[in-house]
């Protein structure tokens, strides 16, 4: 029998990557009520909104809004995506307890992404890092595309380990594994994370897996098997990235906790009061939550 971690700490992305590639305008009020619920649900970190370009991520444009009107929590921590130093100065007026660089192991995804090369995307992160740990708020490091890529396909671990150490070398103090349009498989994603142990400790690793052909529980718990005990989840499964076609969200948050909980894991989440919270944005987006156990528990309490 493999060993697993006591404790897992959930990362609920959903308000960031999960909504930002909806078509229609989701108001500023229902995102801050996504928030509510969440940390009524018990999530001790979420992951609000971005500082990106207007332009590029319309749907993100609402962040102040939407970090102005949150109800804070006491221990709950509030991140949010700088990819420059426009956007953390712009971030750090709404004070963000974390906030996150996001790189790509692939070039051409960087490209797409946020238009620049890998190598020029840690000079422009190396400024931002610097002034966030120089006001006491922690950084993030997301890295995209760490076993495949939709414009190079396969992506080979060394690649990952390259990131990784970029990352640790400019002060990224945590770092987050992500298989963005979900293709991974546990063995691949195995590679990517040792890889990544080759710069950072297995408690500043966390696992950021989209779930496009239904494998990202399954990556979950192959990450378990090596120690990681953070992840990044997404309520109701939402999301997807604009520069990722046809990938589908992150892992539902409610997979994730119905799996742990079955496991004897403890997250400290409340898995009906988390179903609310898919439901309900769910429901003002007119789908059902894209989570079997959300399904199966609304069906459940249906009767
Ligand atoms: C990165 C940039 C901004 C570079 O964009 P750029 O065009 O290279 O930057 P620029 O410095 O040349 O500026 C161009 C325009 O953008 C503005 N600008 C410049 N920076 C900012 C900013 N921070 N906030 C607001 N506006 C900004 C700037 O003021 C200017 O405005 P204009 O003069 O044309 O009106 C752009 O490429 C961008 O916004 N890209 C969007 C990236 C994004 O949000 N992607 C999705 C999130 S990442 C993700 O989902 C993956 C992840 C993290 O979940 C992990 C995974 O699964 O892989």
């Amino acid at each position: 029998m493999a060993t697993y971690p006591r404790k897992v700490k959930i990362i609920d992305v959903g308000p960031r990557d999960g909504l930002q590639n909806e078509k229609s305008p989701v108001p500023a009020e229902i995102k801050i009520g996504l928030v509510h619920r969440l940390q009524q649900a018990g999530l001790t970190e979420i992951e609000v909104t971005s500082y990106v370009s207007p332009k590029w991520v319309p749907q993100m444009a609402d962040n102040h809004e939407v970090m102005a009107g949150i109800e804070r929590q006491p221990g709950v921590r509030y991140s949010v995506l700088t990819p420059n130093l426009k956007g953390f100065e712009t971030a750090v007026a709404d004070r963000p307890d974390e906030i996150v660089v996001f790189g790509s192991a692939s070039e051409a995804f960087s490209q797409k992404n946020i238009n620049c090369s890998i190598a020029e995307s840690i000079e422009r992160f190396a400024p931002v890092v610097e002034a966030a740990r120089a006001a006491g708020i922690h950084v993030r490091g997301a890295m995209s595309c760490t076993v495949g890529c939709p414009y190079e396909g396969e992506i080979a671990p060394d690649r990952v380990a390259y990131l990784a150490g970029l990352m640790k070398g400019i002060g990224v103090q945590h770092i987050g594994v992500a298989d963005t349009i979900g293709v991974g498989t546990p063995v691949k994603v195995q590679r990517a994370i040792e890889a990544t142990l080759q710069h950072y400790g297995v408690d500043d690793i966390s696992g950021h897996f989209h779930d496009t052909y239904g494998q990202a529980l399954a990556n979950t718990l192959a990450s378990l098997e090596m120690g990681v005990w953070q992840f990044d989840t997404s309520v109701a499964g939402l999301g997807g990235c604009p520069y990722a076609k046809g990938a589908t969200g992150n892992v539902a948050t409610e997979d994730v906790v119905y799996m742990l909980q079955g496991m004897g894991i403890d997250t400290g989440i409340d898995l009906d009061k988390l179903i609310d919270a898919g439901a309900y944005i769910s429901d003002f987006l007119g789908r059902k939550p894209n989570s079997r156990a959300a399904t199966a528990l609304l069906n459940k309490r249906a009767g």
